[in-house]
């Protein structure tokens, strides 16, 4: 099968490129079903230096990209969102699409860095404030249909061709196990004084009317005795937390990872989505603590006054570009493995924007990430907060060549570097927070990433 794909693409992409004028050529066709995570594992060994990894919350769409063919990166600030919607507009422009007997399009996947003004540490240096790439070769799979799209310079496809014969070669052995995970050497909380100091700072700030709201993150720091494997972490999360996106960004060896539960916004045609989640408390050791813990959550005054802002701000930004704007009237509780949250989903109808990208501009941060009013909060965080967070809690996903599209907020997120990892979690202060109590939070929000690395939380 995989052999007469191979001749299959390698023939069609020949004669394309011979008769095509274009720069680019994209070409898309059905394929057999295969492991994503397993696909995504064995983009190295191809020698593919760059990989990404998607799965929407239901696992409907899931996106698995090798290589790269086209990058669109910019350290613009104020301009990222639309310099990159213009140069996925040039390229569009340059590629020749073809496709046999499938509607899949191609896609451009990345993300952004969470505020372009917070001066960049080391430990992100391969992470632009906007990246977003065309992956030589693409696995999607949609309601359990797989294409696979194979995108190429146009009189460059044999190099490729070269690497997706050894990709097909394997897919066509027998499947090797996934990378384990190596043992832990040490782990490490960031500057947890300072950052508690923050905490009690920002709340007094809050108490004085400066701010209403400020989400305020903290990182920890793992090393290990070889180097983590981003497939076996993405092996983990997927099985450790089946409902919510899962993502990674591999570049430059370097891999940005997590299983995030937030939405940040879907455009279907003139439809768009979005999720409002704030307020948080642990599940329960019994079914009965988790109720009691839940309904606690439902009625408590902080928690509902955290999650109130988030509503606040999707609303008026949907209302902004929608005729009409439907939410529940209170929010419900979204139980994920580790941790319960306060939820309302958002939906917008006739949605006048034709680009996801500024759906995405308008939202982000939103106020489960950075805080209310946004400006003075995100400005606050630059000042106060110990830690550079990168692409922590900023917008990642896909859009396409129509536009639409899905992105994902970037929490419950690990940065992968050889041996060593950092992790990121965040809360919301508001004026009647308790530190100590928003330290356990930030500390039950590590729990995903440090399960799926095979660590316990004691550890
Ligand atoms: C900032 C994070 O969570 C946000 C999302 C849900 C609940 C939150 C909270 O209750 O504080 C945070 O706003 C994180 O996980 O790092
Ligand atoms: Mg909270």
């Amino acid at each position: 099968m995989a052999i007469l794909y191979q001749h299959k693409i390698r023939e069609q992409l020949h004669l394309i490129e011979k008769k095509e004028k274009r720069p680019f050529i994209s070409w898309t066709e059905e394929w057999n079903n295969v492991d994503p995570v397993y696909f995504f594992s064995l983009g190295p060994i191809c020698s593919f230096r760059e990989r990404f990894f998607w799965a929407d919350r239901t696992n409907e769409t899931v996106y698995v990209g090798l290589g790269c063919t086209y990058v669109i990166e910019t350290e613009e600030k104020e301009d990222r969102f639309h310099t990159v919607e213009t140069k996925w507009k040039q390229w569009i422009g340059q590629t020749a699409f073809y496709s046999n007997k499938t509607e899949t399009v191609p896609i451009l996947f990345g993300g952004f860095s969470f505020d372009p003004y917070k001066p960049r540490t080391e430990k992100w240096r391969a992470f632009p404030h906007a990246k977003m790439v065309v992956p030589a070769v693409l696995l999607t799979s949609k309601g359990g249909k797989a294409t696979l799209t194979v995108t190429v310079r146009s009189g460059q496809s044999a190099e490729t061709m070269e690497k997706i014969e050894m990709l097909f070669h394997l897919l066509h052995e027998e499947r090797a196990p996934l990378h384990s995970l190596p043992s832990l050497m040490k782990y490490e909380e960031i500057q947890t004084e300072q950052w508690l100091n923050a905490v009690k700072q920002t709340i007094a700030k809050i108490r004085v009317g400066k701010f209403d709201k400020v989400v305020l993150a903290r990182e920890a720091r793992l090393s290990f005795a070889d180097w983590v494997e981003a497939s076996a972490v993405l092996g983990q999360l997927r099985e450790q937390q089946p409902f919510s996106y899962l993502f990674a960004f591999e570049q430059e060896g370097q891999c940005f990872i997590g299983a995030s539960p937030e939405q940040l916004v879907k455009k279907e045609g003139d439809a768009c989505y979005s999720t409002c989640l704030a307020g948080s408390i642990r599940r329960g050791k019994t079914v009965q603590e988790d109720e009691q813990f839940g309904e606690w959550l439902l009625r408590d005054g902080k928690n509902l006054h955290e999650h109130r802002f988030v509503v606040q701000m999707i609303k008026e930004a949907m209302e902004a570009v929608c005729e009409r704007v439907d939410m529940p009237p209170s929010p419900q509780l979204l139980k994920l493995p580790n941790i319960q949250h306060l939820y309302t989903p958002v939906v917008g109808e006739h949605c006048r924007v034709s680009s996801i990208l500024s759906l995405v501009e308008k939202m982000h941060p939103t106020p489960a990430l950075g805080g209310t009013p946004r400006e003075a909060a995100v400005k606050e965080i630059r000042k106060v907060e110990p830690l550079d967070r990168g692409w922590y809690a900023a917008p990642i996903g896909w859009m396409d060549t129509k536009g639409n599209g899905e992105f994902a907020v970037a929490i419950r997120s690990g940065l992968l570097q050889g041996q060593d990892v950092s992790i990121f979690a965040g809360c919301g202060i508001v004026g009647d927070s308790d530190p100590i109590s928003e330290y356990e939070e930030t500390k039950v929000k590590f729990t995903p990433m440090l399960s799926a690395l095979g660590v316990g939380q004691d550890e």
